[in-house]
């Protein structure tokens, strides 16, 4: 049985980790970080370092500010991380990388198998169309999310970039835009409203023809599901930084 601990274990991700985790003989949460620190089916805590149970790994779905702090805890700890929290600045991302010089960290911006495939199929297309098509990407999430654009979103647009001979620019919206859309550029929008899970559009734009791939989650599970599958995999891997794509390949 996997001993995890949540991190976020308040949120909207953090309490349908714990459901799922319920269900399965695979995993016990034995503890949860929050600012609200009101018992669960768990003890919770305000910080990692505070948590006394013995845990195998710790799974975040907190705010981007937050993760320096459970990262340095969790290097302490020497406690394997799966990080799904987005919204990380240059700054917080170096502290990622910097631990995981001495232990094993497992980061997405989404933990769903579907954007992951999205991504791949993205990436032939993008290959194919990059000389004559304008590539576009629009994402949608609820009311509440507070990053954007969102991890997602991002992740994608660098996917592109890779497999593409000419680096494409960011565009964040266009508002204070005067001038025609350059050759160079690669749209990103967001959308907030309701209750959408998170949809994620990549538009390929021709002469006279539109290609889009598209991704639309239809509930948080398949992101819970994912992180659970995430922390079963980090575990006992080497010091180092992970991605889907490394869970993907092993299968
Ligand atoms: N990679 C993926 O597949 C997915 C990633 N996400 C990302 O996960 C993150 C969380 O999403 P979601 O659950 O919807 O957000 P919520 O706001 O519902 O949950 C976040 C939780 O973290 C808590 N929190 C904030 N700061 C700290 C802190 N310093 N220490 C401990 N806990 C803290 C919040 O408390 P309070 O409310 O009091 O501030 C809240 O309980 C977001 O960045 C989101 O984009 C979401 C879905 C999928
Ligand atoms: O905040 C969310 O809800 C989500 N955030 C992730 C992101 O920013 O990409 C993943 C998912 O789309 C849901």
């Amino acid at each position: 049985m996997i001993r995890i601990i949540i991190h976020g274990c308040n949120g909207k991700m953090g309490k349908v980790v714990a459901k799922l985790a319920a269900e399965s003989p695979d995993f016990k949460i034995v503890a949860g970080v929050d600012k609200n620190i009101s018992p669960l089916d768990f003890p919770v805590y305000s910080d990692l370092k505070d948590v006394k149970e013995e845990a195998d790994v710790v799974i975040d779905f907190s705010y981007h500010e937050a993760v320096p702090n459970l990262v340095k805890a969790a290097l302490q700890k020497k406690l394997p991380v799966v990080i799904a929290t987005t919204g990380l600045s240059e700054e917080e991302l170096n502290v990622i990388k910097h631990a995981s010089k001495e232990i094993p960290i497992f980061k997405s911006a989404n933990m769903s198998l579907g954007v992951n495939i999205l991504i791949n199929l993205v990436k032939e297309a993008a290959k194919i169309l990059q000389q004559d098509f304008d590539i576009e990407i629009i994402e949608k999430h609820h009311n509440m999310k507070k990053d954007a654009p969102s991890g997602t979103a991002l992740m994608i647009a660098d996917s592109i970039n890779q497999v593409l001979n000419d680096k494409k620019e960011y565009v964040y919206g266009r508002h204070t835009k005067t001038e025609q859309r350059k050759t160079n550029e690669l749209g990103i929008h967001a959308v907030r409203g309701g209750t959408i899970v998170g949809e994620h559009q990549v538009i390929f734009a021709g002469h006279d023809e539109v290609i889009t791939i598209s991704h639309s989650a239809q509930s948080r599970e398949i992101f819970g599901y994912g992180a659970l599958h995430a922390a079963k995999f980090i575990i006992g891997q080497k010091p180092g930084l992970y991605s889907m794509e490394d869970l993907v390949k092993k299968g």
